[in-house]
């Protein structure tokens, strides 16, 4: 059986990351386990933006998903903390992730872990196919009084 890991911040849900989360499972063939890293608040805010959900309700949300089967935070600081203690045989990169798959291959070797790395290719195009589309729609939106009633 082989453990497939897939990392990422998970903000605002969408199928897209639905999507992602399958198609990384199936890299491991029949019975494969799938292991989700959820990126800290530390680290998004580092990397990108001060996150819309914290990190323990992204993570929750991650551990209800079908194709999951276990969820973790990541480390503040080191991502190969996490690594050393999933030992996955093979990383899942998603198709809009920055990461570089030659570069991390060189890292984990580096690190002495020895993992294959794989990137997803299936991407879900959608209007709303990535959280920080779903903030600049939430941003730009006309909300009457009416809409926003129950809020
Ligand atoms: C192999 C690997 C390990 C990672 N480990 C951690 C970690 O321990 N802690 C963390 O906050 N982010 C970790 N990340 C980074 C995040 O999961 C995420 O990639 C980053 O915040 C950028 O967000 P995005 O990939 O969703 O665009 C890791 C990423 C990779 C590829
Ligand atoms: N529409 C999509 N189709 C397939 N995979 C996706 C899609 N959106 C995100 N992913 C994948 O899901 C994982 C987590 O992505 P992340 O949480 O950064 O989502 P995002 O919606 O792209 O966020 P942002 O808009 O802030 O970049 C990454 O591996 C990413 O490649």
């Amino acid at each position: 059986m082989k453990t497939v890991m897939a990392t990422g911040t998970f903000d605002l849900l969408h199928p897209g990351h639905g999507l992602y989360l399958q198609k990384a499972k199936e890299l491991g063939g029949k019975d494969a386990k799938l292991v989700v890293v959820v990126a800290r608040d530390s680290t998004v805010r580092r990397k990108k933006r001060i996150p819309i959900i914290g990190e323990f309700q992204r993570l929750e949300m991650i551990r209800m998903l079908k194709p999951v089967d276990e969820a973790y935070l990541g480390h503040p600081t080191d991502m190969f903390k996490i690594v050393r203690d999933i030992r996955p045989d093979i990383i899942a990169i998603g198709s809009d992730q920055s990461y570089k798959i030659e570069d991390l291959k060189k890292d984990l070797e580096n690190q002495k872990i020895d993992c294959e790395v794989e990137r997803v290719s299936n991407y879900r195009k959608a209007e709303l196919d990535s959280t920080c589309k779903i903030i600049k729609k939430i941003k730009n939106s006309d909300f009457t009084e009416k809409s926003l009633k129950d809020c």
